[in-house]
């Protein structure tokens, strides 16, 4: 039996979340990076004292949380910022990740998920192999971004630009997931996706 550890990846609000819920309900587990993001930043992590240092006391919250809507103001218009913010977070995220990789592998997980926005960005799509890209237009990416999560057009748009095309990562892809019909749809391509993957583990 092999293990596989394989990548899902898109771009914003391009439907990775809605694939991984699916993958879950058939028992795979998965990582989400966005998730392990968020932790690296909690109170009193030395991820959150080094942003502080770096962009001022103004990007904390009074509870001590980090002001995430103020902080995306100021990297997703500069990108000068955007890497300094990255290079302060992705090595944290990276080792976690591992770290949670290596617990599924010790459960006797065969197949694993690593859900991140920037794999092929970070130039990590060959750890994950294969690698799942769910792919909209990107008018879908903006309209559905703006609907979830009360932004502007221009708020989704400047996130998007600040991500290698979803068309370059589709190139990068060994399963493309067209999620730009209906979530029923997407589910079966998702379940045909993972139906290849295991055999893939069992050989
Ligand atoms: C800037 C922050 C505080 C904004 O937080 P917010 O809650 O508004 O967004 P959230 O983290 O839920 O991300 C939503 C989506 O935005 C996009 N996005 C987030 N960070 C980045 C980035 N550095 N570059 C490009 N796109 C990004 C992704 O598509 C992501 O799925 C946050 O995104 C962050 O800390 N980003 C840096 C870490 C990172 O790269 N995360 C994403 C991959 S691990
Ligand atoms: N096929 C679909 N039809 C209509 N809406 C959809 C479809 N798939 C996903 N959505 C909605 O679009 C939004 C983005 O989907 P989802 O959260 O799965 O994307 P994502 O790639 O994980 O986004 P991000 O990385 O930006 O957090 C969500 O509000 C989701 O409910």
């Amino acid at each position: 039996m092999g293990f596989v550890l394989f990548g899902l990846t898109g771009g914003l609000a391009s439907g990775k979340s809605t694939v991984a819920a699916r993958l879950r309900t058939h028992g795979v587990p998965v990582i989400d990076a966005d998730a392990l993001a968020r932790e690296v930043v909690l109170p009193g992590t030395d991820g959150l004292a080094e942003i502080v240092a770096v962009f001022g006391p103004e990007v904390q919250l009074p509870d001590g949380t980090l002001d995430r809507p103020r902080l995306a103001a100021i990297v997703f218009k500069d990108d000068d910022k955007r890497r300094r913010l990255n290079s302060i977070l992705h090595p944290r995220i990276g080792a976690l990740s591992m770290a949670r990789v290596a617990e599924h592998r010790t459960r006797g997980e065969e197949v694993v998920c690593y859900e991140a926005p920037l794999l092929v960005e970070n130039g990590l799509a060959d750890m994950f192999r294969p690698l799942v890209v769910v792919a909209v237009p990107e008018d879908v990416q903006v309209a559905r971004a703006m609907l979830r999560d009360d932004a502007t057009e221009d708020q989704a748009r400047a996130r998007i630009a600040a991500q290698l095309p979803l068309a370059d990562k589709v190139r990068a892809a060994d399963f493309v997931i067209d999620n730009g019909r209906s979530r029923e749809d997407t589910e079966r391509q998702t379940d045909e996706v993972l139906a290849k993957i295991r055999e893939r583990a069992r050989t």
